[in-house]
């Protein structure tokens, strides 16, 4: 793969990726953002092959074995892995490529494509966080407990990542991804 042009969004549940890479999207369409293979249920409105492509397990164990997964990981019960056929082409045909994953794949990307670009994004706090997450209205009590128990620990290991983001003000934390992604990774031209 070409040197560079991978780049990793971890952070915890409910910090508010998804938020800021479709607006990141919406400025710098020639982004790819990675759709990744999940057996966590679909949420009201989530698009099969949009959002998520939604397998079950004995699918998803199949894509391990077959080696059809860049990276992988089990989180709050569930399943999510990264398809590496796609990735790989994007990032062939000049694309950067944005891996929105959490902590234990994007250790595995390290290990796997150490030159990929690591970003976390942080929230201002636990109770932001939580409030977030509850605010969002698309978690059971179960899913949310789980959520907050594992944003502890990803939150420690910030600091294994090339930087760290507070989303506290949007603007202010989608510029600064602007900014790491035209400087140092050239995803863009200015
Ligand atoms: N390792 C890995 N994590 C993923 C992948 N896709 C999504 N995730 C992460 O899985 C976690 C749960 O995602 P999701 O159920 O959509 O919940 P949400 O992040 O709270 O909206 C998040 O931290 C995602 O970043 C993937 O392909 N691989
Ligand atoms: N800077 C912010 N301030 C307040 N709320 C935010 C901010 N960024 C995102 N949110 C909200 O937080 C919730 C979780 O965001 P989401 O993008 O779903 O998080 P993630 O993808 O990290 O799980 C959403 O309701 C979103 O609108």
């Amino acid at each position: 793969m070409q040197a560079g042009k991978l780049v990793v969004l971890t952070g915890p549940s409910g910090v508010g990726k998804g938020t800021l890479l479709r607006s990141l999207l919406q400025r710098h369409p020639d982004l790819y953002v990675s759709i990744s293979v999940t057996t966590r249920a679909p949420r009201p409105g989530e698009v099969d092959g949009q959002h998520y492509y939604f397998v079950n397990r004995t699918e998803f164990e199949r894509m391990v074995a077959g080696g059809e997964l860049l990276e992988w990981a089990e989180f709050a019960g569930n399943y999510y892995g990264t398809p590496r056929l796609a990735v790989e082409q994007q990032v062939q045909q000049g694309k950067c490529v944005i891996l929105e994953i959490e902590l234990e794949g994007a250790r595995q990307v390290r290990q796997t494509f150490p030159t990929a670009f690591r970003i976390f994004i942080l929230p201002p706090s636990l109770n932001e966080l939580e409030f977030r997450i509850r605010n969002r209205g698309q978690d059971s009590e179960d899913a949310i407990a789980r959520r907050l128990q594992r944003a502890r620990a990803e939150i420690d290991a910030a600091s294994e990542f090339d930087i760290q983001i507070i989303n506290d003000d949007f603007e202010k934390a989608l510029t600064e991804i602007e900014a790491a992604l035209l400087a140092p990774v050239h995803c863009y031209s200015a």
